[in-house]
Parts: structure tokens; sequence; C-alpha cells
């Protein structure tokens, strides 16, 4: 509510702003043609009168005060008017700087003429006119012995800044107006006077050098600073030595190639002070609204932006208090335990005869990470070999070697630690790097090796693969991502799917139905545990997808995000079935489980969204405890290039899920490995326990919710839909409802009925023929809608009663 006040507030300040930059003249191209050209000719008049009032003003100054009389001959160009103008602005006014005035009108007649840039010219008048005065004051000193040099007002002027400062102190009053006008005009420093300074110096040098060799070769060769002996001398060079031609072709251009350098440098610098001004037309080429646009700025103007907030305007997101502090948070250094592993691990590889430069620790919350810079010709497959006789040596299980720890040029061994650290949910969630952060939707996942809290954006990922053997953290995973969401995303940004074949796993944000999940219109429960229900979810969010394909094609977006944005800007039309896309994370928790009952017919809607769903805001999370090559398959690894591996039991596992071993070696407890494609990253994932998400997500089932669940596209599965004929017992339920959109909108087209009845495009299809036999819509007419044969309501309801 107070967003509103404010908003409104602003746009009553607003208001008579934009009334009172209205008036301001604007002429039409024609006018703008006949005042620029008057301009044009003002500024020649004047340049022509002063430069005659220069050698005729003496002449005319008897006569002027007969001004205006017909009769009296002028000796100025322009006459009696130029005479007169020209003895205000040179005589008694500015002198000979007059002359920059003339410019200047000339300048505004060329700019209003071809309407160039108003602030230019304005520019142009200010300096213009500081030049003016300067110069008029710097005339002043001679005004004495030729009065129109600074004219009236630089004598004046010059006069009163000697009667206070002096004849010096007027002329370094100027001196510094000089400065600042090259400081300020051509960004002039010092370091422009000391380069200049050098290169003189340079010169100067060179120039000294280039005599003294002269004076050398003057020397040896007689006569050589003679032409005469220098033609003579060349003509009997060139045939005796046909080497000696080339060097001196080769010492002449070189002046030439330093100069051509010089006005590289000098068209460069010249290019970098124009292009602002391209730039500046180009933005002026974009300012041209279309007449939508102009709609939507009045649209925001008056209601301000679209806030998909406002039906739960009051909505609080959890506080940080509902997640739990642990203990043995903050990782304790034990100097002994660092100290015992380097010296196992230097002793294990000096066994190996491999010697080590230098060796360095850093301390993450599971783990400790040694890096090694082994002596100078030790091969590192050497060491990568070695990794089950350090980690025996080392009496640790989960070690892990990095050869060479990619960008660092370092071998690392990671070993863990004795006593590991808890990584709460809260200290992630409170971190700076997760609450300032910007993303669409950021995921806290834990820390790095270094400690470092973990956040990636789900929508970049874009849809992420997680396995681990039973007990290694999968589910408190899962939790942290939903978890990491609810802090971040209001109910109207985000909804969920949740899939969860082990029925248990996700059963705690039931609470939040109305606030955050999606569901099919005629499920009950908004968790999917069901496995027939989730072909048809997934089948509906295939539907939701091409949908939303539909509306991003016709706002001409290419993403969520863009669609949104413009939406808020209200530059889309609700009337034309657009409406705020909130983005769908669908998590199916035991993938493995879905694959084997229910095989190609979830795999093949999970491998269309992977492939499809990125730019409209579907994202999938996948969890499976078997990562086995028939779970998952070679579609959808290839679409999930966001991988999370907790602990796995086999090299086998790990490399079906990390292409590389790595997560066999991991300790477990939520020790996990990540990767976007390239490197792995081990991060302690944030433990977020059952108590607490039951808190959080009581606190948000305690507010005030949506009526429903986000709902779903209808799915009928094939056998559920009907076919087309003319039998009214046969038509879709949504037959009547249908007719009514189409009737009410006088559009014949099944997108329109996908978009009003989130239909899939098979349904809509099939409606539209129905529709078609029973009269109301005409025949299929190409790309063209086809025509609606129905005028209104009241006819469609007497033709629907006519045919019982
Ligand atoms: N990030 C973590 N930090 C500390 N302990 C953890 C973490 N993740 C998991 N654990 C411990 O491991 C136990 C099992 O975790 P979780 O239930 O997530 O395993 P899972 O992989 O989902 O197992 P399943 O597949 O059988 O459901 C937890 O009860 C917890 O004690």
């Amino acid at each position: 509510m107070a967003k509103r006040t404010t908003k409104k507030k602003s746009t009553i300040k607003a208001k008579p702003k934009a009334k009172l930059k209205r008036p301001s003249f604007k002429l039409s191209n024609q006018q703008k043609l006949i005042f620029g050209s008057l301009l044009i000719i003002l500024g020649v008049l004047l340049f022509i009168s002063f430069l005659s009032f220069i050698f005729t003003g003496k002449e005319d100054q008897s006569i002027l005060s007969t001004f205006p009389e017909r009769s009296t001959e002028y000796k100025n160009w322009a006459s009696q008017l130029g005479a007169k103008v020209s003895e205000f602005f040179i005589t008694k006014g500015f002198g000979i700087p007059s002359f920059i005035f003339s410019g200047l009108i000339f300048l505004s007649g060329i700019y209003v003429t071809l309407n160039l840039k108003k602030a230019k010219l304005r520019k142009h008048w200010i300096w213009g006119t500081l030049i003016i005065i300067w110069l008029s004051i710097f005339f002043g000193f001679f005004s004495h012995k030729y009065d129109i040099l600074g004219g009236t007002i630089g004598f004046e002027m010059n006069h009163f800044f000697q009667d206070y400062i002096g004849k010096i102190g007027t002329a370094l009053l100027l001196l510094f107006g000089l400065i600042s006008y090259l400081a300020i005009r051509f960004k002039v420093t010092g370091d422009t006077f000391a380069n200049l300074f050098k290169s003189a110096k340079h010169d100067l040098k060179t120039d000294l050098q280039s005599k003294d060799s002269s004076n050398n070769t003057d020397a040896i060769v007689d006569n050589s600073h003679s032409e005469e002996a220098e033609a003579i001398k060349s003509a009997f060079e060139v045939p005796l030595d046909k080497t000696e031609p080339t060097i001196s072709n080769h010492s002449k251009p070189q002046p030439k190639a330093e100069h051509l350098k010089m006005e590289v440098a000098e068209k460069s610098e010249e290019e970098t002070i124009e292009e602002p001004e391209l730039k500046i037309e180009v933005e002026e080429a974009k300012e041209e609204k279309s007449e939508t646009d102009n709609l939507a700025d009045k649209l925001v103007e008056d209601f301000g932006q679209f806030d998909p907030t406002l039906e739960l305007s009051n909505y609080q997101f959890p506080p940080l208090d509902l997640l739990k502090k642990y203990d043995n948070e903050g990782i304790s250094i034990d100097q002994e335990e660092l100290e015992e592993n380097k010296n196992r691990i230097v002793e294990t590889l000096l066994n190996y005869k491999i010697g080590i430069n230098s060796i360095k620790a850093t301390i993450g919350p599971t783990v400790t990470l040694y890096e090694i810079v082994p002596e100078a010709g030790i091969r590192i497959s050497k060491i990568k070999n070695l990794e089950d006789d350090i980690a025996l040596s080392l009496a640790a299980l989960g070690i892990r070697i990095i050869a060479p720890i990619p960008g660092k040029g370092t071998i690392g061994i990671e070993v863990p630690n004795k006593n590991s650290t808890i990584v709460s949910m809260r200290s992630v969630i409170a971190s700076q790097k997760f609450q300032q952060s910007k993303m669409q939707l950021p995921i806290a996942f834990g820390k790095t090796i270094s400690n470092e809290t973990f956040v990636v954006d789900l929508a970049k990922m874009p849809h992420m693969l997680m396995a681990g053997a039973t007990g290694q953290g999968k589910s408190v995973g899962l939790n942290a991502v939903l978890t990491s969401l609810l802090y971040k995303k209001h109910p109207a940004e985000v909804k969920f799917v949740l899939v969860d074949p082990k029925k248990v796993e996700l059963t705690l944000f039931n609470k939040i139905e109305r606030h955050y999940l999606a569901k099919l219109p005629d499920s009950e429960d908004a968790i999917i545990t069901d496995n027939t229900k989730v072909i048809n979810t997934l089948n509906s969010l295939c539907i939701e997808m091409d949908n939303r394909y539909e509306m991003l094609k016709n706002a001409f977006c290419r993403n969520i995000a863009e669609y949104n944005k413009k939406f808020k800007a209200r530059k889309l039309n609700p009337n034309d079935g657009h409406q705020f896309l909130p983005y769908i994370v669908l998590v199916v928790d035991e993938f493995a489980d879905l694959i084997m009952t229910a095989g190609k017919e979830v795999e093949t809607p999970i491998a269309r969204l992977a492939q499809l769903a990125r730019a409209i805001g579907i994202h999938l999370i996948i969890a499976t405890q078997r990562p086995s090559v028939n779970v998952i398959t070679g579609i959808i690894k290839a679409n999930f290039p966001a991988r999370i591996a907790f602990r796995v039991t086999s090299k086998i596992d790990s490399r079906t899920i990390l292409d590389g071993s790595g997560a066999d070696q991991l300790i477990g407890r939520g020790d996990m490995l990540y990767t976007q494609g390239n490197d792995l990253i081990r991060i302690q994932c944030a433990f977020v326990d059952t108590p607490e998400v039951e808190k959080i997500t009581e606190f948000i089932g305690s507010q005030k919710a949506y009526p429903d669940a986000h709902l779903l596209p209808e799915y009928v599965g094939e056998e559920g839909g009907t076919n087309l004929d003319i039998d009214i017992s046969d038509r879709d339920k949504l037959f009547r409802e249908a007719a009514e959109i189409i009737v009410t909108a006088q559009q014949g087209s099944a997108s329109l009925l996908q978009r009003k009845l989130k239909l899939g495009y098979n349904r809509a299809g099939r409606i539209i023929d129905q529709l078609e036999a029973a009269g109301i819509v005409g025949n299929f007419e190409g790309s063209k809608a086809r025509q609606v044969l129905v005028p209104d309501l009241a006819a469609l309801d007497q033709l629907l009663e006519n045919e019982i």
C-alpha cells in the first residue's frame, strides 16, 4: 500500500511538469527551413556589415545620427542598417570579436534547417559568448590605439579589472581564463604540456644528432652539402652499386612512415571525439515510439508498473530465525592435523621419489585442500596414479586428487577434516552473496572448499541432475534448493511442481500449496506421488510450454525475463491473453523409480521440456539414487548440463553422472561435486533439517494465500479426446465454454482457446473442429482465423438449444 501512495504522489507531481514542457513551440519541417534560412541570411548580412564597418565605419559615423533617413548615403555594404548594427555591436559592444556573433547566428540557421541537436548549438552559443567576452577584454589593452578592437564593453571591462588588480593582474586573469577554457573545452591537462615539452625536447635532440651526423658526413664526403655535388654523386653511385639505392630508399621513407603514424593517431582521436555524436543520432531514432508504447507509458504513468505481487501484497518472506544455528559452525583450524597431513603427504610422495617445491593448505568445512607444486620434471599422471597410496598412508576416506588444478598449475589433494563442520542453511541464506544476488532463481547450495558461499542461478543452469547413493544428502540438497527459492522469491514469481514417488520427502511442502505449488486442474493433491499422474503433469507442462512460447511469439520476446518486463511495463494487453508468467520449477525426487514404471512415457516429455523449456521459465531438477545409464539416458544427460553428485558407490556411477570419477571419493553427508559442463567444484551442501522446513512452510502457509494452487493446463490423454463428429454427446466438455469465448471474441482461432482455456494444441484443434461441425465457426481458411458464424451469445444460446 505504501508503495502505491508514493507512486501516486510522483505521478501527481510529474503531470504539471509534463504539461509545462508541452508549450515549447515545435516547428514543422517547412517552418524550420524558412526560419533557418532567415538566420543564415542574417548571419551573412551581419558578417558583411561588420566587415565593411572596418573600412567604412569612420566615414559613416558622422551620418549615423540621421538614421533612419532614406536620402542619406551610407558607405557600409549593408547600408544604413548595416552601419547602425555594426556601430552597435563593434563600437559600442564587443569590438572585432562581434564577428563571432554573426558566425553563431549563421550556425544557428544551419542547425535549425538541418534539424540538428539543440544541445550542441546551445554549447556553441555559451562557448562563443565566453570567447567574445574574453577577446574583447583582451583587446581592451589596445583600445586606446584601435578602439574598434575591443569595443566599448571590452575597454570598460578591461579598465574595470585594471582599476582593481592592475594591468598584470588583468593579464594573468585572462591567462587563467584561457587555461580554464583549454582544460574544459579540449580536455587539456598537465600531462599534455609535459608531453609537449618532452616531444619538443626529443625533436631538439634528434635535430642536434642529425646535425652532428651530417657534420660528420660533411667531414668525410666533401661537398656533399651542395645539391649539385649530391646529384653528381648519385649519378655515379647508382650504376656502381645496386644495393646503395635500396639503402637510400629505405632511409628516405622512414620519416614518411612516422608522419603517417602521427596522422593515424590524430585521425583516430578525431574519430573518438565524433563518436558520441553518432551515438546520439542512433538513440534519437530509438526514441520514436509506437502508439502502443505511448499507451503503455501513459498506463504506467497513471497506475505505475504492473505489480505481480499485488494480490498478496502483504506477504511476508520467512525470517532467518526459522533456520537453526549450529554450535559446530565455523571452521576451527587444527594446526596439528594440518602439520600431520602435510608431513604424511610429503613423505608418501618422497617414497615414490616425487619431490615437492611448496605446499599450501586451504581449509574448507569438510575437506582441506593441499596445493602442491612438484619439483620440475615430475609427471602429473604419476601423482594421479598414487591416489590410493596417498589415501592409505593418510588413513583417510574421501581423498581426491586434482591434477592439475584448472587454471592454477598446481596439484591439489583434498583430505577430509577429522572434525567436519556443518554448513547451516541459515549461514548461506544470510550471506551477502545470496542476499544481494540479482539472479533470477538464486540457489545457495552451501560452501566451497575455500569456505565461500556458493550461489548459482537455476535459470542459467537451466536444468539440474542430482545423483547420489541413499543417505548421502540428496533430499537435504533438494530442500536446500527449495528453501533458497522460498527465501528469495515471492509466491507470484515462482511455482513448484513437486513429484515425490517416495511419498514422504516433500510432503511438508503441502502447506504452501496455495502459495507456491502448481497442479493439474482436476487433481486434489498438489504433490504428485502417483506415477500415472506424473505423465499427465509432464504433458501438461509441455502444453504450458507451448502456450508460453505462443505468448512470447505474440509479444516479440525471446525469453520469459523480457516478456515479464514488457508485461510489467504494461506493453502487453491482458485481453490478448497475456499474463505475468511465474517461473515453474519441476522437482522430481527419485527419477529412477519413474523411469522403471513409466519408461518412455516419462522420458519423452522430460526430454522435450529439457530441450525447449529454458527460455520460457520452466526448469527441471531431477534427483536419482541410481545414476545408471538406463535411468539417465543419453538424451536426458545431454539436456542437463548442470549436475550434482553426492557420494556414489562406484566409479561407473560417478562417470555416468559427472562424466568422470570423483563422486565415489566423496565422504557423504552433503559432500558434493557440482559441474556446469566444465570444472568440478567441491561443495559442502548446506544442511536444512526437516523441522526447519516445517517451520518455514508453516510460516508461509499461515499467511493469506491465492484461492487455489497455480493451475496447469488440462491434459487429456490420447484416449480421453473426442473424434471429429457431429454427435452432440461426444463433444468436449469445454465445448460450450469454448463456443462462448469464440463468439465473444468473434475470432475463430485454436490458439485463442489454448490461451483462454489453457489447453493443448490438439485439444483446442479438436474443439474448433466440433465448433465447425456445429456451425459456429466457418471452414478452415489456411493461415487466416476461421469466420465466426454466430453474431452474439444470445444467438449461440438459441443455436445450441435448437440442437437438443
Ligand atoms: N549437508 C549436510 N550436512 C550434514 N549432514 C547431512 C547433510 N546432508 C545430509 N546429511 C545427513 O545425511 C542424512 C541423510 O540425508 P538425506 O536424507 O538427504 O539422504 P538421501 O540421499 O536423500 O537419502 P535417500 O535417498 O535414502 O532419501 C541426513 O539425515 C543427515 O544426517
